[in-house]
């Protein structure tokens, strides 16, 4: 093209644009600064150059424009805990995910980021089984069994004088070592690793931080994949152990894509052989898949272009990064206050006492659950904890969401980021404080605090491990906090706080995380 004609296009496009976003694209009306309705460069501001402040200037544009805001070009925020279940309604609404935020998980064929309604049903019905709580209370023996290992762990610690753990990265191990039996049948053990393995969650949280990188800059996905992994260890050293991981990944995809192969051909032989003897033919597709991969792998629920081998990777990589730093965080969160609470911790004892008589008999989930105090330590934990502090935005494709007075136009990305609704203090009052009793206060009045836990998200899109995560949450603080005696070194709340977005939320700058000193074991 000629070099002059570019020269006089460039400004029209970018003059044309601002005038479109201005004054004539569907959200024009809301309110918002006139800055963040032009151009992606705002948030970019935030996000990359102010490192995960994008959060904090969201909760500044509401309390300058009210309760719904124009934060993009192309997004409407939400900031009203009432609404939430609209934004994020069920199956029979449909819900899909922006195409413009989805590269945020560099995991571009997985269900996560799978943007249509139908084509996520799909991806996700599979796996829906695994996940269901007959599934996670069949598990149970191997989350207790990695409890376990965790528990000796910490009884070793107590030998040694002022031996200090990384609690918060010895939960990951746990989380890891039980979602890596369940996901390919074989653990990780990471619980055995002299730092329980620390590298992991450093990587896990290094690469949910770059999602807003990739989400600003998607081609640096296709850019890192294909340059040599030398490089990029030197250019990035955390991105080495993210890549050992999928390289982990990749080879158990393959391993089990051989066994199914294997399989179906052993099925042929065997359906000639009974063929040629008159008999009924059997066909083993529908038989219930042994680990998650081999049911991603099922013929009989997707079709062959879902089941690639890079589809195989990706969706492996998610539910590994999914299910592990997630809850774990959570625990942590939990364990930091309550061993800065003595009463808290006191009083949840007392109860478990009824189902543990003793600091090392053990409960089941659904023993653990109907006790009233630690499930509100749970929900307290979830609150804080803040789930993912990036907003996930929905689009409704085919209806208009009416706010108020404000109607949203059908395909209009909305969120409502989970950090303010879980921190609303007329919902929690003295929201930062980790306060158990205001969930016994509030069953007492009859009233459903719970539907404000959004961690998890709601609706068709909502979290697919929940289960899993209550299952541990409950298992591991019952028994970890029975037997243990532990206090808190060189950790306080300012470690857990929300300071920065980073997709989970991260806390002060050099934060070196929860860390904590066994000190014994309990007597009575
Ligand atoms: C306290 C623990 C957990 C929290 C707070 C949490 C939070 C979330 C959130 C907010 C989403 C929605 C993401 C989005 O909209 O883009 C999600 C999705 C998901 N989570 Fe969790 N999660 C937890 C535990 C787990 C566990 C243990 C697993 C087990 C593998 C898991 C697997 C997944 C998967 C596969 C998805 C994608 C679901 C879909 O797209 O349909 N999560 N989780």
């Amino acid at each position: 093209m000629d070099f002059y004609l570019l020269l006089w296009l460039c400004p029209l496009y970018i003059v044309g644009t601002i005038v479109y976003r201005l004054f004539l694209h569907p959200l024009s009306g809301f309110p918002g600064p006139k800055l963040a309705a032009v151009t992606h460069l705002y948030e970019f501001y935030f996000n990359l150059v102010q490192d995960g402040m994008f959060i904090w200037e969201v909760e500044r544009m509401h309390a300058q424009y009210g309760p719904v805001v124009r934060i993009t070009p192309h997004e409407l925020h939400i900031k009203d805990a009432h609404f939430y279940d609209e934004i994020y309604a069920p199956a029979s609404r449909k819900r899909e995910k922006y195409s413009g935020f989805v590269a945020h998980f560099g995991t571009p064929s997985s269900m996560v980021t799978t943007i249509q309604h139908e084509h996520h049903r799909l991806r996700r019905a599979p796996l829906n089984s695994f996940f269901s709580k007959r599934s996670v209370v069949q598990l149970e023996p191997v989350i207790r069994e990695n409890i376990g290992k965790l528990a000796d762990r910490l009884a070793a610690e107590i030998q040694k004088d002022e031996g200090v753990i990384r609690l918060d990265a010895a939960f990951t191990a746990l989380t890891m070592d039980v979602i890596t039996h369940y996901s390919y049948g074989k653990s990780y053990r990471y619980l055995d690793e002299p730092d329980f393995k620390l590298a992991w969650k450093d990587a896990v949280l290094a690469a949910s931080a770059n999602g807003a990188m990739l989400r600003h800059f998607p081609a640096m996905l296709a850019v890192s994949k294909s340059m040599p992994h030398w490089l990029l260890k030197k250019l990035d050293p955390q991105a080495a152990v993210l890549l050992e991981i999928q390289h982990m990944v990749r080879s158990q995809s393959v391993e089990s894509l051989q066994r199914l192969q294997a399989k179906k051909e052993d099925n042929e032989k065997t359906n000639t052989a009974k063929t040629t003897n008159n008999d009924a033919n059997d066909n083993n597709d529908d038989e219930q898949a042994k680990s998650i991969f081999d049911a991603l792998n099922n013929p009989s629920m997707l079709p062959p272009e879902e089941r690639t081998l890079d589809r195989l990777q990706d969706e492996g990589q998610i539910l590994l990064a999914a299910g592990s730093e997630t809850t774990a965080k959570t625990l942590a969160v939990i364990s930091l206050h309550l061993l800065r609470s003595p009463a808290v911790l006191a009083r949840l004892r007392e109860e478990l006492i009824s189902v543990m008589p003793t600091p090392i008999s053990t409960a089941s989930w659904v023993e653990l659950e109907a006790l009233p105090y630690l499930t509100a330590i749970i929900n307290e934990g979830l609150r804080l904890s803040y789930g993912v502090t990036t907003r996930l935005p929905r689009v409704a494709p085919t209806e208009d969401l009416q706010y108020k007075e404000w109607i949203i136009p059908r395909g209009t990305p909305v969120s409502e980021t989970s950090y303010f609704v879980q921190m609303d203090p007329t919902i929690f009052p003295n929201p930062d404080s980790f306060d158990p009793d205001r969930w016994i206060q509030a069953a007492a009045r009859g009233e459903r605090l719970d539907r404000f836990i959004v961690s998890f998200t709601k609706g068709s899109r909502q979290c697919l491990g929940i289960n899993l995560a209550y299952a541990e949450l409950y298992l591991t603080v019952a028994h970890i906090f029975r037997r243990f005696e532990l206090e808190l070194f060189e950790t306080d709340v300012d470690d857990v706080r929300l300071v920065r977005d980073r997709f989970f939320g991260a806390p002060r700058d050099g934060s070196k995380g929860v860390r904590a000193i066994v000190r014994g074991e309990t007597l009575l």
